[in-house]
């Protein structure tokens, strides 16, 4: 069963799947996967459809879809009209895609990325990396919000995320489970150097040329299924567990893109303190996540328009 028989099938609407397994105990995730073909047919219906010739690639997290406003001639195209992309469901993402030019580079960016909690397979929320790839894209650059589980983070601090954990994949789900496609990269990827070493060095080196290294961290990001945000005992977990940041996306998309040999930067958001203190009333919220991106996105912004401008493609 390809991708398009899903979206366009009765399996629930936008792309969005029920999670029973398939036939001959294929699980759900790979009958997702699109294939090489698929994938490379949707980079060149792109193509066709802009003059913009991208080798960076970015996503964006929650309320900081700013960075895809600020490119300059732009040309945009909604979810809904690219063959087999999912939609986005959450608010704080536009579901755009919006080809154009960055501190002087062409540029495609994710107005609105995908999270497993919508109901998609981890394969059909990567599916856009892939796409990427196939345009030509060789670095992406991601960012995302989420809670600061290191006590000496601050809200709206910006954390350069130096490795991840993939608690996802610690039950079996991972975006390259399935068949491997050989033409994209190998079954078993190396993924102990995920994020460019170079990439954050020169963010850091950046972050203290505008004189943000006051609220500048370099750390680990932990990936949760949500939607729920943590429980304190988790967070407490996780962060014996040596994760700085907790949040809901980000690792999939940087798996996807190691997997076929794109360099990977990705820079969290501390969009909130997460609840460590069980006499603490405070609680996690997407509306205090929005407000604080819309406090910092333009910070962030700076940052990543800087890097794009210093990246060699
Ligand atoms: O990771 P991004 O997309 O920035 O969004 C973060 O914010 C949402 C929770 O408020 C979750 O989706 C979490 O992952
Ligand atoms: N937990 C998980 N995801 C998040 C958080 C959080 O506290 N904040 C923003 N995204």
């Amino acid at each position: 069963m390809s991708a398009a028989t899903i979206i366009n099938g009765t399996n629930g609407t936008n792309g969005q799947v029920n999670g029973t397994n398939g036939k001959n105990g294929v699980s759900q995730s790979s009958q997702n996967m699109c294939s090489y073909e698929e994938c490379d047919k949707i980079a060149q219906h792109l193509l066709s459809k802009t003059r913009h010739r991208p080798k960076i690639g970015i996503i964006c997290g929650s309320g900081l879809g700013g960075l895809a406003e600020s490119v300059e001639n732009k040309e945009s195209f909604s979810y809904k009209e690219i063959p087999q992309f999912p939609v986005s469901t959450v608010p704080g993402h536009a579901g755009r895609l919006v080809f154009g030019k960055l501190g002087g580079k062409e540029v495609v960016a994710m107005q609105g990325r995908f999270h497993p909690y919508e109901g998609y397979p981890l394969s059909l929320c990567t599916l856009p990396v892939r796409v990427m790839k196939l345009m030509g894209v060789e670095t992406l650059i991601v960012t995302n919000a989420a809670g600061g589980l290191n006590e000496s983070y601050e809200v709206g601090d910006v954390m350069v995320i130096k490795d991840h954990i993939n608690m996802p994949g610690f039950s079996g789900n991972n975006p390259l489970i399935g068949e491997n496609e050989d033409k994209f990269g190998p079954r078993f990827p190396a993924m102990s150097s995920g994020y460019d070493r170079n990439l954050r060095k020169m963010a850091l080196e950046i972050g203290k040329e505008l004189k943000f290294d006051n609220f500048m961290h370099e750390g680990v990001y932990v990936m949760l299924g949500g939607p729920c945000f943590e429980t304190i005992a988790e967070c407490k977990l996780l962060r014996i567990c040596g994760a700085d940041v907790t949040g809901m996306s980000t690792v999939h998309e940087v798996i996807m893109a190691r997997h076929c040999g794109m360099r990977a930067f990705g820079m969290s958001l501390v969009t909130n303190k997460c609840v460590m203190d069980y006499d603490e009333d405070r609680k996690a919220n997407h509306e205090e996540v929005l407000e604080t991106s819309k406090r910092r996105g333009e910070d962030m912004q700076k940052l990543v328009t800087k890097m794009i401008e210093r990246i060699e493609v």
